[in-house]
């Protein structure tokens, strides 16, 4: 059967200056390109091939899949980019320092704000400046579906349509599929395939670059699961 390996971004400016980015368009940095490239190779050492890969309208996850492509020597394959996989978006603590944050708010406050599967950041309000809406890359969008802020609830409600209509279609073709990604976009898939518990998704995380690999069966329930060792 088919196999699904998800990627999450290599490291980005903001995870190096350790802000909150959400929706903002943050690029990779060198480490976070090549972390990326190392993942193309590794991916390609172990044998692995992809039919078609999956990536957001953010720049940090579609230039990693493009570095993983080249590792891999898979330019030619289609990519469908939706903003459904973005990460989860932070509201208004998008682009405020974590750690400033933590020493504002308490770290107990802020670990709720990352890690909770149903509390919402601060939302921004109108005509803040990091409200995307109106953006070409989000025409297809409608207010209610460009969000002022996220919880991972929210997120794993918008991810799923997009997992239902598109990407598990492909596997169910017995298509190799390849999703460049983001944390949190990546842990609501995670806590949907392995059916993680509202309190359990707290603790799970996704190291940049480090491919997640998923076999499944014929009715699409995953039979091994593991990173790439
Ligand atoms: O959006 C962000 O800031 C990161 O990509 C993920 O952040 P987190 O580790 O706070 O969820």
């Amino acid at each position: 059967m088919a196999k699904l390996v998800l990627v999450r971004h290599g490291e980005s400016q903001w995870n190096l200056e350790n802000r909150f980015t959400g929706w903002v368009d943050v690029d990779i940095t060198e480490k976070g390109a090549a972390e990326a490239r190392s993942a193309g190779e590794r991916l390609k050492a172990a044998g692995y091939t992809f039919d078609v890969a999956y990536t957001s309208v953010l720049k940090r996850a579609i230039r990693t899949l493009w570095h993983v492509q080249d590792a891999m020597d898979l330019m030619w394959i289609p990519v469908k980019i939706n903003w459904r996989l973005n990460e989860r978006h932070y509201g208004a603590l998008s682009g405020l320092n974590k750690a400033e944050t933590a020493a504002q708010h308490g770290d107990e406050q802020v670990r709720i704000w990352r890690r909770s599967y149903d509390v919402r950041p601060p939302a921004l309000e109108a005509g803040d400046s990091r409200d995307v809406f109106g953006n070409p890359r989000y025409a297809g969008a409608s207010r209610a579906e460009v969000p002022l802020t996220e919880c991972l609830k929210d997120t794993v409600e918008r991810v799923l349509p997009y997992w239902e209509s598109d990407i598990a279609p492909s596997l169910r073709e017995g298509k190799n599929v390849l999703i460049a990604a983001h944390g949190n976009s990546l842990r609501a898939l995670v806590k949907y395939l392995e059916n993680v518990s509202d309190a359990d998704i707290m603790g799970v995380e996704i190291p940049n670059g480090a491919p997640l690999i998923y076999d499944f069966d014929e009715n699409m329930k995953p039979t091994r699961i593991g990173y790439l060792a």
